[in-house]
């Protein structure tokens, strides 16, 4: 009894330094180096998604506050994993790819939320707009000092990127919540990377990735003229 016991214990010991041991943000960030196609520049949704899926991985090991916050990330996921799923799923291969076949087949609302309130164009513009915040807080982070509030940091991403797009109800339920975040320190441990030089040295390495999936998908998104989707 009392060696089954051990054995469950140790088991369950085993698996959770295994999962904390292959979470690193170096892990995460490397999807959105993934996700960009070698030939065309094309953005691979697959890629996309699973970088996202870390993200909100991370986000939730920063505590229960930011639930409100990876429920909607989440929910968002969802929606393009179905679409990946779906009959229609090759269409979804690619950023690209999506809106070229969402416009043609008019199953984008361009105006007002209707019977496509959720297209893959508009779910994708949410994550986009997300992704500026995380590029912004990242290279607030990577050029932090030791007395870096990453609240502040953070704040100040957010107010540059997300607010804009939000209404007053959800800024400031985001800025409270931005009080619970770990202190920087912290935060480069949870990362799970190893020592702060080695945080600014991935971040360094990672980051012109992510931009660069931003830029390709925002100068799509600007020429089909799907920036302000409802
Ligand atoms: C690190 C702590 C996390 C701070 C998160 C900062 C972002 C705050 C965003 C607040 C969003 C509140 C939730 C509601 C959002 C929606 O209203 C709104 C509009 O959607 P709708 O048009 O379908 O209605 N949704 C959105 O704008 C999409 C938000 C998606 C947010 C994903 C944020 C993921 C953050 C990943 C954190 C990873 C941290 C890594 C840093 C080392």
């Amino acid at each position: 009894m009392s060696r089954h016991y051990k054995n469950r214990a140790s088991g369950c010991l085993f698996s959770m330094t295994a999962v904390e041991e292959k979470f690193s943000l170096t892990e995460v960030l490397s999807s959105f180096k993934a996700c960009l196609e070698k030939e065309n520049q094309d953005v691979l949704m697959d890629y996309y998604i699973s970088g996202w899926k870390g993200l909100v991985r991370f986000m939730n090991s920063l505590g229960a506050i930011f639930s409100f916050v990876s429920k909607d990330a989440v929910s968002k996921i969802q929606i393009m994993e179905a679409f990946r799923k779906s009959s229609s799923g090759d269409q979804y291969r690619s950023l690209q790819s999506m809106v070229a076949y969402e416009l043609k087949a008019k199953l984008v609302d361009l105006n007002k939320r209707a019977e496509h309130s959720n297209s893959g164009c508009r779910t994708i513009l949410r994550l986009h707009r997300a992704l500026r915040w995380l590029q912004l807080f990242l290279e607030k982070l990577r050029t932090s000092t030791e007395n870096s509030k990453t609240s502040v940091l953070c704040t100040e991403a957010y107010n540059d990127s997300l607010a804009n797009y939000h209404p007053w109800i959800i800024r400031k339920t985001a800025m409270v919540s931005f009080y619970a975040l770990p202190a920087r320190n912290t935060f480069f441990e949870v990362m799970n990377v190893g020592s702060i030089e080695d945080v600014v040295t991935m971040l360094g390495e990672a980051m012109p990735y992510v931009s660069q999936v931003y830029d390709i998908t925002q100068q799509l998104y600007a020429q089909h003229n799907l920036l302000d989707l409802p």
